[in-house]
């Protein structure tokens, strides 16, 4: 099965975890940073899970898992340490809500790839079932390529990205402009200031030439 990647905005979208172990809370991690509703449906709940449902980012079911357990939900994740009860958990989920479970990633719909993020940059990585190990080591690699420096340069190309958006240039000297920055040079810091104000003068009309240098 080829599965394709995406990004997807879970704000306000039910998101149920069964199991309250290692996985689980690997889990809530990165969903926590989308402010979606979390469940976690679990007999048990390990440190990392105690806290975040102590300072109110989760709902703790304490219970073990039942059919009816799950009458809505965007995102069902199964990771409990029974491979029978991550499959019941799966076969249990609402028709139509995206499936992830953490004991067969065959069978799963979704699977969370390795990933970082560099402020506004997202890097995910996956070997579709290979290598969860080369994914994590990638990850590594990458992490000191695309680092700090990265978060700033991007957040830097957003900024331009919406100064040009908001002007009146033409789209194609738009998307000129935007190749132009798409270059190393621009990591260095002076380099984005400088462009910043050159874009602002195309913004205000004082300067409406081709290049942004
Ligand atoms: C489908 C997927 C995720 C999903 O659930 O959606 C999945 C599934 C499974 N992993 C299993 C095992 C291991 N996973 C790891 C580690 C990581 N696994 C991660 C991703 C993924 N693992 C997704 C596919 C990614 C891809 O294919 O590239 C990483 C990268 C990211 C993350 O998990 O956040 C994270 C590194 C985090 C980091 O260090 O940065 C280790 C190593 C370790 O723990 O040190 C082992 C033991 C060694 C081994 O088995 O290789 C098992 C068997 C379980 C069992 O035996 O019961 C399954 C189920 C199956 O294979 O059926
Ligand atoms: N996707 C991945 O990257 C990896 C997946 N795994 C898989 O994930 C599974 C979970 O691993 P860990 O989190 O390390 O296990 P764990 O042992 O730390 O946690 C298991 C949790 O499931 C809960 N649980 C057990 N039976 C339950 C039930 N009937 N209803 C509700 N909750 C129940 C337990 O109370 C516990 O909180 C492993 O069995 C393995 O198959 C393991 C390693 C990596």
């Amino acid at each position: 099965m080829a599965r394709i990647p995406l990004m997807i905005d879970l704000k306000e979208k039910q998101v149920v975890i069964v199991g309250g172990g290692t996985i689980a809370a690997r889990r809530i991690n990165t969903i926590k940073e989308s402010n979606a509703p979390i469940t976690v449906i679990s007999p048990t709940i390990n440190q990392a899970i105690r806290a975040d449902w102590e300072a109110d980012l989760l709902i703790w079911r304490q219970k073990t898992f039942e059919a009816t357990d799950i009458p809505q939900a965007m995102l069902v994740i199964a990771a409990t340490n029974d491979p029978s009860v991550n499959q019941f958990v799966c076969e249990s989920a609402p028709t139509g809500c995206l499936v992830n479970n953490a004991s067969d990633a065959v069978g799963s719909p979704v699977h969370f790839p390795a990933h970082f993020r560099q402020g506004r940059l997202s890097i995910s990585i996956s070997t579709n079932e290979a290598s969860p190990m080369l994914a994590a080591k990638m990850k590594q690699e990458l992490e000191s390529i695309y680092n700090k420096d990265y978060e700033d340069y991007v957040e830097f190309l957003y900024q331009s990205r919406q100064l040009l958006k908001q002007s009146t240039l033409e789209k194609q000297q738009q998307k000129k402009q935007l190749q132009a920055l798409v270059s190393d040079e621009f990591l260095c810091k002076d380099k984005q200031l400088q462009a910043l104000q050159s874009l602002k003068q195309i913004v205000e009309g004082v300067d409406a030439s081709e290049r942004v240098m």
